[in-house]
C-alpha cells in the first residue's frame, strides 16, 4: 500500500519556466523519507504540490496520488477533503501556519471542530493535542496568542495543529531551521516519537543531511528541481554516488568536524 505516489511530476511558472522536473517517489505507511537539496532546488514546491498549494500561476502536471486521491488538477472543494485527513503540513516558520489573532486553543480546535468535535469533547481533545506534543501547562497555551509564546512552543503548536486529524502523512517542511540548536534536537526527538506512535509516514523536507539522517530512512536528493540520487540514508552518508551528493555530505562532514573541534576545546 502506499500512501503518496508522485509519477513524474513537473511544475512550471505562469511563463514556462520549470522548476521540479519528472519527479518520482513514492511513501508507505511509516515510511520516512527525507527530501534533500540546496535552496532553491525545488524541496518546497514539490511539498506545497502534494497538498495542492501551490503558488498562484503555478502549475503541476504528471500525477500526485495522496492515499487515493488525484491532487493534480483536483478541485479545491475535493482538495479540501485531503488536507488534514490525510497529509498535514509543518513549516519552517510556525507563524506561516499560526494566525496571529487567535489564541493557541482555537487554532487547534479548527480543524477538529470540521471533523465533527463539539463542547466538553471538542475542549478536551484540544488540550490532548498540546499534551501530546509535550508542551508545559496545556491550558495556559490554549489561552496564548501566538506572540506570547516562544519559537520552540510555536512550532509544538504546530505540530499539534498538523496531528490533530491524525493525517496519514506528515509533511515536515524543514521545521527545526529557525530554532536554536538544543530547541531543535528536542523537537526532532518528539516528531520522530508521534510518528513512530502513529505508523504515519512523512516527507521531511531539509537541506541539511545531518537533520534529515536523524529523521530519515530513505532519501532523495534534489538538485535544480531533479532527483539525482536515491537510497537508504546510510548508504547515502557511508557512499554518496553523484557528485552532487559528494559534495553534500562532505559539507556536512566538515560542519560535524568543526563543530567537534570547538567542543574539544
Ligand atoms: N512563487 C514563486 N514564483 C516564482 N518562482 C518561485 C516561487 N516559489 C519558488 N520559486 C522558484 O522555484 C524554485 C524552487 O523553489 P523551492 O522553494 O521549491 O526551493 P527549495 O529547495 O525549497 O529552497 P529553500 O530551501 O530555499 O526553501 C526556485 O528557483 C525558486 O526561486
Amino acid at each position: 500500500m502506499t500512501i503518496l505516489d508522485i509519477r513524474d511530476l513537473t511544475i512550471r511558472t505562469a511563463g514556462g519556466r520549470v522548476l521540479v522536473d519528472g519527479l518520482s517517489l513514492s511513501l508507505a505507511p511509516g515510511q520516512r523519507l527525507g527530501l534533500i537539496g540546496e535552496s532553491g532546488s525545488g524541496k518546497s514546491l514539490t511539498s506545497l504540490a502534494v497538498l495542492g498549494l501551490l503558488p498562484e500561476g503555478m502549475a503541476a502536471s504528471g500525477s500526485v496520488e495522496l492515499a487515493g486521491t488525484q491532487v493534480v488538477g483536483a478541485s479545491e472543494r475535493r482538495l479540501a477533503k485531503v488536507r488534514g485527513r490525510d497529509a498535514a503540513i509543518v513549516f519552517q516558520e510556525p507563524l506561516t501556519a499560526l494566525d496571529p489573532l487567535m489564541r493557541a486553543g482555537r487554532q487547534i480546535a479548527e480543524p477538529l471542530r470540521r471533523r465533527g468535535l463539539s463542547g466538553t469533547e471538542l475542549r478536551r481533545a484540544v488540550l490532548a493535542a498540546l499534551e501530546r506534543v509535550l508542551l508545559p501547562e496545556p491550558e495556559r497555551i490554549a489561552r496564548a496568542f501566538p506572540h506570547e509564546m516562544s519559537g520552540g512552543q510555536r512550532q509544538r503548536v504546530a505540530l499539534a495543529m498538523a496531528l490533530a486529524c491524525e493525517p496519514k502523512l506528515l509533511i515536515a517542511d524543514e521545521p527545526t531551521t529557525a530554532l536554536d540548536v538544543t530547541v531543535q534536537a528536542e523537537l526532532l526527538d518528539l516528531l520522530d516519537a508521534l510518528v513512530r506512535e502513529r505508523e504515519m509516514a512523512v516527507l521531511f523536507v531539509s537541506h541539511d543531511l545531518a537533520v534529515v539522517a536523524k529523521v530519515a530512512d530513505r532519501v532523495l536528493v534534489l538538485k535544480d528541481g531533479r532527483a539525482v540520487e536515491e537510497g537508504d540514508v546510510r548508504d547515502i552518508v557511508t557512499a554518496p554516488r553523484e557528485p552532487y551528493t559528494r559534495a553534500l555530505v562532505a559539507s556536512a562532514r566538515q560542519l560535524e568536524s568543526a563543530l567537534d573541534r570547538r567542543s574539544g576545546r
